[in-house]
């Protein structure tokens, strides 16, 4: 490794955070983010960053445990705070790759709170890049699927980050073995049952045409500022046509229809996952039914949310079915999106307002907004009695907001 490239991987991770942050690194152990610790730690000084690691033990793998301790022994020789996170419950089916994906981002996410850490930094390569292209190639992705991983995203309190998407893994190997600092090779790197160990493979036959690691990733970045400039479009539409209600999204039901379909596919996509929590967008003839329902103002189902299509606005709303059931303490996020204020007691339940709950509240009309929105809205229950309605107008002192900055959904747009 040259001192310039050296130099410029520094410079790279010096750059992706503000100074003075609280930073947080995501280690496995493995190479890019033994790395990017090193990066980051050298780096502390002179940004003046406060600097926390953290290892998630999925308890898939019977090494996981001295994977962990080795990162920890690690982060005490640097003199970093470091913890190591156990996912206790790993399901024993399902896409197990992809439940504990998401697990280690909700464990990251909880130390991240616990701890006062604004910022986390992921390891992620120029070749998670590569391989994450050809991979979406297989799926017949869109643009948005086949676009690069965003080097930057906020999520409610915590930004992510991930300074080394320009740099390649072997760099990054070679970084290592110049500081002479250890790793651990997961052994799935080399297990063909993974379709990114396959992409990787593959990508190996691919030079002869030119198409490297790094030219896959550079398009995938170009066509990242393609999606970045459409949901820039989309979000200035969700300013012009869209408002937030009840916690539903309506739109003008004319304003939706002149859209180009690209936009107005973006806005509904966006609409309905905002309002159902849906971690992923609904498939596409799922969207074309939907829209066809929208043009013959049939109201539709998709998503857990139900779309409102009769009037002369398109109204996206919590369909009741999906939040039936949803209960919670009265202190606690309810249906991913909800916070309510008021007298808190451990004997009161947050659960949907639902048919029955609708009829102990007289002034339902006066809220202006329909039936349907309000069967799914957040109610305060004692046992079976209703205590408060704050949508319905049965506010009893209470009052219900949408949680962690859903209340505007056009900045939505722009950040997923
Ligand atoms: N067990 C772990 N503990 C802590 N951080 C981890 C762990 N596994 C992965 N990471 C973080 O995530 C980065 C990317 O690793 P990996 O590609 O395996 O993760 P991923 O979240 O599955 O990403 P992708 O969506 O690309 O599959 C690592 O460089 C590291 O920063």
């Amino acid at each position: 490794m040259t001192d310039a490239a050296e130099a410029s991987l520094l410079e790279a991770v010096a750059q992706s955070m503000p100074r003075g942050a609280s930073v947080g690194v995501a280690v496995s152990g493995g190479g890019d983010s033994m790395a990017l610790l090193d990066l980051v730690s050298r780096s502390a000084g002179s940004r003046g960053w406060g600097v926390r690691a953290a290892t998630v033990d999925h308890g898939l793998r019977p090494e996981a445990a001295d994977e962990a301790r080795m990162v920890a022994q690690h982060c005490a020789d640097l003199g970093i705070p470091h913890e190591t996170l156990v996912w206790r419950d790993p399901p024993s089916e399902g896409n197990l790759q992809d439940r504990a994906r998401r697990a280690r981002r909700r464990l990251l996410t909880a130390w991240a709170r616990r701890e006062g850490i604004g910022h986390v930094a992921l390891g992620h390569t120029e070749d998670d890049l590569a391989e994450t292209f050809l991979m979406r190639l297989s799926r017949e992705a869109g643009l948005d699927g086949l676009s690069a991983m965003r080097a930057d995203w906020q999520e409610e309190d915590v930004c992510w980050h991930r300074p080394l998407l320009a740099a390649s893994r072997e760099a990054l190997r070679d970084y290592l073995r110049v500081r002479a600092l250890h790793w651990v090779e997961d052994p799935s790197n080399d297990d063909p049952a993974f379709a990114r160990v396959r992409a990787r493979s593959i990508l190996g036959h691919l030079q002869p045409l030119g198409l490297t690691g790094a030219t896959l990733a550079s398009v995938a970045r170009n066509l990242g500022d393609a999606r970045a400039a459409l949901a820039r479009h989309a979000a200035e539409a969700a300013e012009r046509i869209a408002r937030v209600e009840g916690g539903d999204v309506v739109f003008g039901a004319d304003a939706l229809r002149a859209l180009p379909a690209e936009t107005r596919r973006r806005l509904l996509i966006a609409a309905l996952r905002w309002v159902s929590g849906a971690e992923y967008p609904p498939r596409e003839a799922a969207l074309d039914a939907l829209w066809a329902a929208v043009g013959d103002h049939r109201d539709h189902t998709l998503s857990g949310c139900l779309v409102l299509a009769g009037g002369d606005v398109v109204r996206v709303t919590r369909e009741a079915a999906a939040s039936r059931g949803v209960e919670g303490p009265t202190d606690a996020c309810w249906d991913g999106r909800w916070r309510l204020d008021g007298p808190h007691a451990p004997d009161l339940r947050i659960a949907a307002l639902g048919e029955e709950g609708l009829r102990h509240c007289p002034d339902w009309r006066e809220s202006g907004v329909p039936r349907a929105s309000l069967r799914a809205s957040p109610a305060v229950w004692r046992g079976a009695d209703l205590v408060a309605a704050p949508l319905a107008g049965l506010s009893a002192g209470w009052s219900a907001q949408l949680a962690g900055g859903r209340d505007h959904f056009a900045s939505y747009l722009l950040s997923h």
